[in-house]
């Protein structure tokens, strides 16, 4: 009772966060286009974060811009050709989000770079690894922050199941296998999704969290892909080379040590049996020396989830002990948190410590999301679908 308690305020304070009073100085953050998923990764933690205003959006059709921006209180709404690159010019504007197609990532990130703005980048950071090494380079250069928004890595039970790997307590990793699909159904044949020019395939979507997810909790990168099978795009759009779009992606990984980790992504889940209707499925199992570990829900924690512990006891190791752990807010002393923040409120906090100079409780590297994509594309050519196209754009100054 207490637990259904729990979820249902969980879930009630995050749809609808406390509004914290702002202070003097926010950080000015400009949303770069009318993204679906703009309100849940940065319109609402933001309002439970003093130092934070969502103050403009832009969008390529005005009546869209000013919709948007009627609908979420944004002061300043930008609209047409122009609107994104109006917005960059806007001095009001000290941060931006930019949570455009794939295919686009680069071109704005490195537009909103050169004018000087911290930026909040969806994942994944680009179409290929170069892109993404270049963006961080030119950020450090300009002397702003950019982050590849990952943020289940910065949830408190995240951080507790790898503490627990990291502690020695499951001796190595043996195995490691990570699931997220989403049933058939939910996206449309034009959705960005599935549209080769920008960016599209299951692996570059729900597939860069796999490759994240391995790469996190084994602390190494892959040595090498195993074997890559993609599900291919069945549907219609008008764009072209619909053929090397991937609706899901299963993948087969060495790691060092000898561990094995195998990944399965899929926009468009078919129903078991061809009759059953799937459930969306995000899971981590990971096989150890001394027992296992499976967590149930790491992308979306804040809902519910659950991190389940077994050891191997007795003489030969044949017994088990089991203890389950669910972890909503920060374990260690002075690390900020709420029950109710989600993956993305917490995501926000350390954007935002970043941007003001201090030690945020977690943070993503550069290396981390080079390497991501460098996988990403290696898992691509071994399906034989080959790298989703680079951007064709070029920095003035480049
Ligand atoms: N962190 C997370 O949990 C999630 C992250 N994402 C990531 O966010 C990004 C956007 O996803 P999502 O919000 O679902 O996508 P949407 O299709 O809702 O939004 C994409 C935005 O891109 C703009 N855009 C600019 N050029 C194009 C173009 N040629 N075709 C289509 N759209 C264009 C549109 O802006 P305009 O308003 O100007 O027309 C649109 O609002 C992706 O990188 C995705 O991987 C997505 C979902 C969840
Ligand atoms: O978290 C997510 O869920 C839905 C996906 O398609 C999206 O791009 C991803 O980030």
């Amino acid at each position: 009772m207490a637990s259904a308690v729990g979820l249902l305020k969980r879930c009630y304070l995050a749809q609808y966060p406390p509004k914290a009073t702002k202070a003097s100085d926010p950080i000015r953050l400009g949303i770069l286009g009318a993204a679906a998923i703009a309100p849940v990764a940065v319109i609402k933690p933001a309002v439970s974060h003093s130092e934070v205003v969502v103050y403009a959006v832009a969008a390529r059709d005005m009546s869209r811009a000013q919709a948007f921006a009627k609908t979420h209180g944004i002061e300043k709404a930008y609209g047409g050709p122009n609107a994104y690159q109006e917005l960059l010019d806007d001095p009001q504007v000290d941060a931006v989000y930019n949570p455009l197609p794939n295919g686009l990532h680069y071109e704005w990130t490195m537009k909103a770079l050169a004018a000087r703005k911290h930026v909040l980048l969806e994942k994944p950071a680009a179409d290929t690894a170069a892109e993404v090494r270049e963006m961080f380079e030119f950020a450090k250069r300009q002397g702003v922050v950019l982050l590849e928004a990952f943020h289940y890595r910065f949830h408190p039970a995240v951080v507790r199941a790898k503490a627990i790997l990291d502690s020695g307590e499951l001796g190595a990793v043996k195995s490691l296998d990570v699931k997220m699909r989403i049933p058939q159904g939910f996206m449309p044949d034009n959705d960005i999704r599935f549209i080769h020019s920008l960016g599209g395939g299951a692996m570059m979507d729900m597939g860069c969290y796999t490759m994240n997810t391995l790469r996190y909790f084994t602390s190494s990168d892959p040595t090498s892909v195993l074997d890559a099978k993609p599900d291919i795009f069945k549907g219609k759009n008008d764009s072209e080379h619909t053929d090397l779009i991937d609706t899901g992606m299963e993948a087969t990984l060495a790691f060092p040590n000898d561990a094995i980790g195998t990944l399965t992504c899929h926009l468009r889940a078919p129903p078991k049996f061809r009759v059953i209707p799937i459930w969306p499925e995000m899971r981590l199992n990971m096989v150890c020396e001394n027992g296992e570990l499976d967590f149930f829900n790491h992308i979306m924690p804040v809902i519910y989830h659950s991190i389940k512990v077994s050891t191997k006891t007795g003489k030969e190791g044949k017994g088990r002990k089991t203890r389950v752990e669910k972890v909503y807010r920060p374990l260690q002393d002075g690390q900020k948190g709420e029950d109710w923040w989600t993956t993305y409120r917490y995501q926000l906090e350390a954007f935002v410590d970043k941007i003001k100079g201090r030690e945020p409780d977690v943070w993503l590297t550069e290396e981390d999301s080079i390497s991501n994509l460098e996988w990403i594309e290696k898992v691509y050519e071994k399906s034989g679908l080959g790298l989703r196209p680079a951007s064709s754009f070029k920095l003035p100054s480049q």
